[in-house]
């Protein structure tokens, strides 16, 4: 029997019960595109993953992989991680019918921004921190958190949604000898180190993250890959008073309790969430 037969994805076409629109997006072996409900009218995206055919070709996404992604998205619960409705499988796709989020990447708002003030940084970085800690509090690290994977429901009072957990893994025991690269501007030393990952592999793009919404510069990117790993193994960085000369203490004292090498050393989400940069932007939401 084969995979597709035997699988609890719906097995109709897609096209039976959505409209298919315009492509919005696209990842390692997916596309994304918008859809509308034929029933209800609502629109959502969907997530064509293909299928690897045959164990030796190198193209489409491994079963386990789809899999894995499908039950971290069944597992996770929290609106500030996107969320997964239905899903359905062909013979050349699985394809995942997801929120649609309208307001683009958190990429093209810093580019189209360049820097953000410090109280637009802390309310991306508190979002993604509590979406983080659902996601820690059940043993699950992202991987590939980046700003193309933060999404804004809208440009004014944005609210962010996590996306794409590809690469995204269950840590038992506190980490996992999974070995595996995110994107070298914001993997953390162990990834290059080829040393177990954990939850705290996420902190450290947060870290990066952080930097970049404050300054619009990637504290480790080199002219190429080998030069950027070089500076992350070095842990090499600073607040260049060019980019940072207005930016907080505070700011910088959440930055560099992220950026360390030694994972154990690393502030963890619940170490975020009560730092005083973020209690912040709580603090002022809780008097609003
Ligand atoms: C759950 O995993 C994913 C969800 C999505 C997703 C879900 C809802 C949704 N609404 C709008 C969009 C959207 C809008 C613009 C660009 C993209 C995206 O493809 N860019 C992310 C690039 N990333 C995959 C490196 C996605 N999305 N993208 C994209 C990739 C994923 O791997």
């Amino acid at each position: 029997m084969s995979d597709t037969e035997s699988s609890p994805y719906r097995h109709e076409p897609v096209e039976d019960w959505y409209i298919v629109g315009e492509e919005i997006g696209s990842g390692h072996f997916a596309v994304v595109k918008k859809v509308v409900c034929k029933r209800s009218g609502t629109e959502f995206a969907a997530k064509f993953i293909r299928k690897k055919r045959a164990s030796t070709s190198r193209r489409g996404a491994r079963r386990e992989d789809i899999e894995r992604e499908i039950s971290i998205l069944q597992e996770l619960n929290h609106v500030n991680i996107i969320k997964l409705y239905d899903i359905f499988e062909d013979k050349q796709d699985v394809t995942l019918i997801l929120e649609l989020v309208s307001g683009g990447e958190l990429f093209d708002f810093i580019a189209e921004r360049d820097v953000l003030h410090e109280s637009e940084a802390t309310a991306f970085i508190a979002q993604v921190l509590e979406g983080l800690a659902h996601m820690h509090l059940k043993n699950i690290a992202h991987l590939d958190l980046k700003p193309e994977n933060i999404l804004l429901t809208n440009r004014a009072q944005a609210v962010i949604k996590l996306i794409d957990f590809g690469i995204s893994r269950k840590i038992e025991d506190g980490k996992n000898e999974i070995q595996m690269l995110g994107t070298p501007e914001f993997v953390a030393p162990e990834v290059i180190a080829y040393e177990p990952l954990g939850l705290y592999t996420d902190m450290w793009a947060v870290g990066v993250i952080t930097y970049i919404l404050l300054s619009g510069c990637s504290p480790f990117l080199g002219d190429n890959k080998q030069e950027t790993f070089a500076n992350i193994c070095a842990v090499d960085f600073s607040f260049d008073d060019e980019f940072f000369g207005n930016t907080s203490d505070l700011a910088k004292d959440f930055i560099r309790g992220l950026l360390v090498k030694h994972p154990g050393r690393r502030a963890s989400v619940t170490d975020c969430l009560s730092h005083p940069w973020i209690k912040l932007f709580f603090d002022e939401r809780e008097r609003l």
